[in-house]
């Protein structure tokens, strides 16, 4: 990987580590759906906790826009995390100040704190100097894990660089090791998949991927701007309406380019978003007014299917419709059924295609799930992650 310092270039005994991971997991209703993030970071902790530091955790979970909201604590999270690393962790309600200062002073080697929702406070997405400085006041050594995170240049990712030693965990080497291989040469045809709902987040880098890849599949709730851009009525389906134009000139980019380009030729419309909604198969061309998109239809279901089959490289990014509901599930199960089946190196980058795998049961068969969706698609995209960079060099 980049040249890095890392964990063990460093000694943790008896020092207080703290530990930026990527604990931003998918919940319902105060339930956890799908703890693979949190699996993902049990290495690094153990390592700290065998090696005797006094590891305090660090995580944002969802998008609390610098507001304390009950439903994105992370007591759930530390609650899990006590059970998978068969130990206790003390879950704290804040993030920094006195209480978590008194908290941090009373720890011994080996013990686990767990603060809240770095993001309760406006200042991490801001990336404000003092809010960093108050996190890196907690502790005498800083450990990036969060590769989920590392494309943001948050207080937690890499403000607090600035100010305490900083070194790379197990998982961000991992990812970056096995990312880095793939794509450093990409075998031919190397195709990505994006799909999913965050339009604005995913559709400049599309952009870039034009550059790199032979096919481009777009799926799920953000194809419906490009569908758009084609010219057909997209009823009430989602659309980012100021990137319509951006969505026109990537078909043509892409035609430039002799980037095969491969977009929804039907989909499956709802009268609601609700898995109880009235459905129907229409062509993108014959969406009636009042519906909207949720899933791919079968024919376009099947297309992605046989670019999958052919492809030497396949990196999926987002999921092909709302698969969550069993009525818009078929699109993304075909789709992960071909990633199973291809003979190509297969990666899943993000947290909803991660879960869309692990639910149709053929996350076995894929060759790498990442734990950053975003952070690999920027990483794909051959850009610098803030998260990395702020480390210290070796
Ligand atoms: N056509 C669609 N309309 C609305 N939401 C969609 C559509 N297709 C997929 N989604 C939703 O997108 C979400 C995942 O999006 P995103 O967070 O961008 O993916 P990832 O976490 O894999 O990066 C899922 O919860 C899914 O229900
Ligand atoms: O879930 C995440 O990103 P992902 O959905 O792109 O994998 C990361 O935790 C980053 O979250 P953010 O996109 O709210 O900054």
């Amino acid at each position: 990987m980049l040249n890095k310092k890392t964990m063990k270039d460093i000694d943790v005994k008896g020092k207080r580590v703290f530990v930026r991971v990527d604990f931003n997991v998918p919940m319902e209703e105060g339930h956890i759906t799908d703890d693979t993030r949190i699996r993902a970071a049990l290495p690094t902790i153990q390592y700290l906790v065998d090696a005797g530091a006094k590891v305090i955790l660090a995580s944002h979970l969802g998008r609390p826009k610098g507001e304390v909201n009950e439903d994105m604590r992370l007591t759930a999270v530390g609650t899990r995390l006590a059970e998978l690393i068969e130990r206790p962790v003390t879950k704290l309600d804040e993030s920094i100040g006195e209480t978590v200062e008194a908290a941090i002073a009373e720890m011994q080697e080996g013990k686990i704190v767990l603060l809240e929702n770095v993001r309760f406070h406006k200042g991490e997405e801001k990336n404000d100097t003092e809010l960093a400085q108050s996190f890196a006041k907690l502790a005498d050594v800083y450990v990036n894990d969060a590769f989920g995170a590392a494309h943001r240049a948050h207080a937690t990712t890499e403000g607090i660089a600035k100010f305490i030693p900083a070194v790379s965990g197990l998982l961000m080497q991992k990812e970056l090791d096995v990312l880095g291989k793939a794509l450093s040469n990409p075998e031919r045809p190397f195709t990505a998949i994006i799909g999913g709902a965050k339009v604005k987040d995913k559709i400049g880098v599309i952009e870039n991927l034009l550059e790199k890849v032979d096919h481009l599949i777009i799926g799920g709730g953000l194809s419906f701007t490009f569908i758009k851009a084609l010219g057909h009525d997209i009823g009430n389906s989602l659309l980012e309406e100021d990137k319509i134009e951006l969505a026109k000139s990537f078909i043509d980019k892409a035609k430039e380019k002799g980037v095969q380009l491969h977009m929804p030729i039907d989909t499956v419309v709802a009268n609601e978003f609700s898995k109880d909604a009235a459905t129907q198969v229409v062509d993108v061309d014959a969406i009636p007014a009042g519906w909207m998109g949720l899933d791919i239809g079968p024919k376009t279901a099947a297309n992605y299917a046989d670019v999958i089959a052919k492809s030497k490289l396949i990196i999926w990014n987002g999921p092909m419709g709302v698969f969550e509901m069993e009525k818009f599930a078929n699109g993304t199960k075909t789709v992960a059924d071909a990633m199973a089946a291809t003979e190509g190196y297969t990666v899943i980058g993000g947290g909803d295609s991660a879960a869309a795998v692990e639910k149709f049961e053929v996350a076995s068969k894929m060759n790498h799930i990442s734990t950053g969706g975003g952070a690999s698609l920027e990483l794909m995209e051959g850009k610098e992650l803030p998260g990395i960079l702020a480390l210290n060099d070796k």
